[in-house]
């Protein structure tokens, strides 16, 4: 049961390329420890819509808060940063010989480890403890570069989770997944709720999102509307 603390709440939020608008008077709110898949065709404006989430578009016009705090200047939108994961929809992990636990310990850099510190007890204790939450813990020695699509998957969730995200941003999770994949992610997306984290995922599969989220709302043509209750 997710508790009513807005995670993110967005208001007349407006937000394009240069003088194309793509997103339309957006209004959003998702709260802690809650699920909400947002669906849309191609083109719809669904990265767009996380882009604005992470602050890297510049501002056209409406309200954002993240955690009840008004993100309006530039060290707002560094905050914001450092409360939100991103899990991305293509791989990018695998290209480097090192263990799989290096490189989930790797999403901890620029928090409490960077350039001249190394990474202390704590940070290694929280990435096995995300190793085990997305089930890589018995990989954690090998070479990232010989898990499957599926591990990298997870293997990406983890590293965006030792970060202690208040928001987890999921870009088309199931691309690259089979169907068992596909449902040990959305079993991991429902023990995400433990941590108290809002969980966004954008995805064009409608029986998916209905299958993983608490809500389910709709992106189309850069306008977001509410669409079923997941469930029904
Ligand atoms: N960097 C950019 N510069 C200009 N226009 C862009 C840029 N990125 C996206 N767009 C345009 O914004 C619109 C929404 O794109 P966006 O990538 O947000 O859609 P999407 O819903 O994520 O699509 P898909 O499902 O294909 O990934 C599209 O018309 C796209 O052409």
């Amino acid at each position: 049961m997710p508790n009513k603390k807005a995670a993110l709440r967005m208001d007349g939020w407006s937000a394009g390329y240069g003088n194309s608008q793509v997103l339309r008077n957006l209004k959003l709110t998702a709260f802690s420890g809650e699920v909400v898949a947002i669906l849309g065709e191609n083109g719809a404006g669904k990265t767009t819509l996380f882009r604005s989430i992470m602050q890297l578009l510049p501002y056209q016009s409406g309200k954002i808060e993240i955690l009840g705090r008004p993100i309006e200047r530039t060290g707002d939108r560094r905050w914001a940063r450092s409360q939100i994961g991103y899990v991305p929809q293509t791989h990018g992990q695998g290209r480097f010989p090192i263990s799989v636990a290096e490189a989930v310990l790797l999403g901890r850099w620029g928090t409490s480890y960077a350039y001249f510190r190394r990474p202390s007890s704590a940070d290694k204790d929280i990435a096995d403890r995300m190793l085990q939450v997305v089930g890589l813990e018995a990989f954690k020695n090998k070479d990232c570069r010989s898990l499957s699509g599926g591990q990298k998957q997870r293997l990406n969730i983890a590293r965006a989770l030792v970060r202690e995200p208040r928001i987890l941003l999921l870009d088309e999770p199931t691309t690259y997944l089979d169907r068992d994949s596909q449902e040990m992610l959305a079993s991991l997306i429902g023990e995400l709720r433990q941590f108290e984290t809002s969980v966004l995922i954008i995805t064009h599969e409608h029986k998916y999102a209905q299958a993983v989220a608490d809500r389910v709302l709709l992106l189309e043509a850069g306008v977001l509307a509410e669409k079923a209750e997941a469930g029904q």
